[in-house]
């Protein structure tokens, strides 16, 4: 049986079609790509910000906005990368690659700077 689509793939595709085809006066994605870097950039800092403040809220409300800034971040990481021509398939391979290094053996393991 195939596997249910995750929703991280299908906005993968979402903004993959609007890199396409799509009109900036209709489509947030495609005037954030339009944009490029310089429009994209600044609203994962700024994603990124909110997602820090939010982790420090207490309770349930806190924890739903969190959710939701996580959601946000993901989100225009996800539009970054496809400006980039980057696929979500290729982060996961890297991630994988990781798979079983401790981020402590693999600091020490990097070239010693001066
Ligand atoms: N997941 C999202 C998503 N998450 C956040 N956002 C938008 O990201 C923006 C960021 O929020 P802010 O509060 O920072 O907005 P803002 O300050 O008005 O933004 P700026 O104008 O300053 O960039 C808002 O306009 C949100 O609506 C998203 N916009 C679109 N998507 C997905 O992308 C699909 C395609 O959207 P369009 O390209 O707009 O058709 C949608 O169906 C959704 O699935």
């Amino acid at each position: 049986m195939d596997q249910p689509t995750r929703p991280i793939d299908a906005l993968e595709e979402t903004v993959r079609q609007r890199a396409a085809d799509s009109d900036a006066s209709k489509s947030y994605t495609a005037k954030l790509l339009a944009g490029g870097v310089e429009k994209i950039g600044p609203k994962v800092t700024e994603e990124a910000g909110e997602v820090v403040e939010a982790a420090a809220e207490p309770g349930d409300e806190g924890r739903a906005h969190f959710v939701y800034e996580v959601g946000d971040l993901l989100y225009h990481t996800l539009v970054l990368c496809r400006w980039r021509g980057v696929d979500l398939s290729e982060v996961e391979a890297e991630l994988a690659r990781r798979f079983g290094t401790s981020g402590i053996a693999e600091k020490e393991s990097r070239p010693k700077t001066s």
